[in-house]
């Protein structure tokens, strides 16, 4: 650790470069704030090529920070956008003549920060596209080369999967989303520390880094309906959603812009002919039960690298590279619920209104607070003693009532399934899954009048089957996903 400032500190002091702020720009990034004391704030312009024609800086704050920021700017300014992403803490305190003074560390992550903030400004401008209801899904660019965007969510998989990439001989581009604002404190994918904790370890790795801002997006297309599916009695999946929605589209429209051909992510999953979405080698990781609704386009420029892997090399992998993330733990079910309660989320979002609890003939057994605190199975607080355990068997938003049985009431030998994505011919579906960890059972899936819509009938039955909740359909050999949806309510 250095004891003063290099020389070439103090003379980016005396002579601070690209100080200033450009008005016609394509992106502006902030980072620390008063409180703390050092502010530093980039504005950057944009040009052909996605060449960085300018970038410029203005820091309130220390001299290590406005040397940083000198420095940063000069460093960043001419080059292509890819490459800038890539600048590291490490190239920064080099143009410095070495490490900062001790305490002074925080300035490199501080103009980093900034700077990046910029960036990720100029592509939320710029993603009407990706925000369209339809979604965004591009043809890939099949430019020849081996190019991806790989999505990094600073944990143990994705890092593994962009180290592999790397090593497979791809060009790889390192992205973190920022889905939601999360809870002050949480280890969350979202939270600012841990977007700084995935661009560090892409940039150890010495890949480039970008964030999107997909708030918006995910609250419209994943959180909005998580609340929602519970107030109208349907059981959510958010991972599906964001799956279908979101992280695929936004990892394309970034491999677009940025001309890349591939996409990928830490799933466990296999890319199989067709395409078509297959079993990983970890069929205790299996994660092809919530990857069902991806477009098609979208899956033939997806990789799966952990697909082939297993969790425990997985781990090994990141230990033997020295990566920080090897022992990070599991991600909790719903990133955006880190609690894990999500019927207090859900109430905090809907208003309650009481209805009553009553068995199949009518009879009122007791009172409830609103119906978003029940699903179809569930036996806990249900509120209503009984000699025998009860279930909830239906939930009716429209007459606020909760159904309730014994578990022989939850039986279900045929569903009807909606809003179905397939990859293969419906005829080659033999398996359905209709929970993450459940196992499949054998059935036959049968078009019907209604466009879209399939009768699925059990070869034994299941139990608590919830409306909303997706009919994952699987081949003869349980290795494919021939495609998926979502069951629907026996009424609609
Ligand atoms: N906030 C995010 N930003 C970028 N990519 C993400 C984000 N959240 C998830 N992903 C991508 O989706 C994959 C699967 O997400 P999931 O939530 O199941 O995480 P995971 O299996 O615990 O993986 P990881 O160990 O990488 O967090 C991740 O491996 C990553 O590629």
């Amino acid at each position: 650790m250095a004891e003063r400032y290099a020389p070439e500190v103090l003379d980016h002091l005396v002579r601070p470069r690209n100080v200033g702020e450009i008005e016609a720009n394509s992106g502006v990034g902030e980072s620390g704030d008063t409180a703390c004391g050092d502010v530093a704030r980039f504005t950057v312009r944009i040009g052909d090529g996605l060449r960085l024609e300018e970038v410029r800086y203005r820091v309130y704050g220390c001299a290590a920070c406005i040397a940083c920021g000198s420095a940063l700017a000069e460093l960043a300014e001419g080059r292509d956008l890819v490459s800038a992403a890539a600048i590291t803490k490490d190239d920064l305190l080099e143009a410095l003549g070495g490490p900062l003074p001790p305490g002074k560390e925080h300035a490199v992550t501080l103009v980093l920060d900034a700077l990046h903030k910029a960036f990720e400004d100029g592509w939320t401008r710029d993603y009407d596209a990706l925000l369209a209801d339809g979604g965004y899904v591009a043809p890939g660019s099949g430019s020849g080369k081996k190019t991806v965007v790989a999505a990094m969510s600073g944990g143990v998989d994705s890092a593994v999967t962009a180290l592999l990439l790397r090593e497979a001989g791809y060009n790889v581009v390192a992205c973190t989303f920022r889905l939601h604002d999360a809870e002050p404190g949480s280890r969350s994918c979202c939270s600012p520390d841990t977007v700084l904790f995935a661009r560090d370890t892409a940039h150890r790795m010495g890949l480039p880094h970008f964030t999107l801002n997909l708030k918006e997006l995910f609250g419209r297309r994943v959180m909005r309906d998580f609340v929602g599916s519970y107030a109208k009695g349907s059981t959510p999946n958010p991972c599906v959603a964001c799956n279908a929605h979101v992280k695929f589209h936004a990892a394309a429209y970034l491999a677009d812009r940025l001309g890349y051909e591939k996409v990928a992510t830490g799933h466990y999953a296999r890319v199989g002919e067709g395409p078509s979405l297959a079993r990983p080698e970890d069929e205790t990781k299996d994660q092809t039960y919530v990857l069902w609704p991806m477009p098609k386009e979208l899956l033939a420029r997806t990789v799966f690298p952990l697909g082939e892997h297993r969790k425990t090399e997985v781990r090994a992998i990141a230990e033997r590279n020295g990566l920080a993330v090897a022992y990070t733990p599991e991600s909790q079910d719903i990133c955006f619920i880190p609690s894990g309660n999500y019927r207090d989320f859900v109430g905090r979002k809907v208003e309650a209104a009481p209805g009553e609890i009553v068995a199949a003939d009518g009879t009122v057994l007791g009172r409830h607070a609103g119906v978003a605190n029940f699903t179809v199975g569930q036996r806990r607080g249900l509120g209503v003693s009984a000699k025998t355990p009860l279930y909830v068997r239906e939930v009716r938003p429209e007459t606020r009532q909760v159904v309730v049985g014994g578990r022989e009431d939850l039986r279900t030998t045929e569903i009807l399934v909606g809003a179905t994505n397939w990859f293969l011919g419906v005829q080659e579906a033999a398996f359905v899954q209709i929970r993450y960890n459940g196992s499949a059972v054998a059935c036959k899936v049968a078009a019907t009048e209604r466009e879209g819509v399939y009768r699925v009938v059990f070869e034994e039955p299941v139990y608590g089957v919830a409306p909303g909740q997706s009919a994952v359909f699987y081949t003869h050999d349980l290795d494919r996903v021939v495609g998926g949806g979502r069951v629907l309510r026996k009424e609609s």
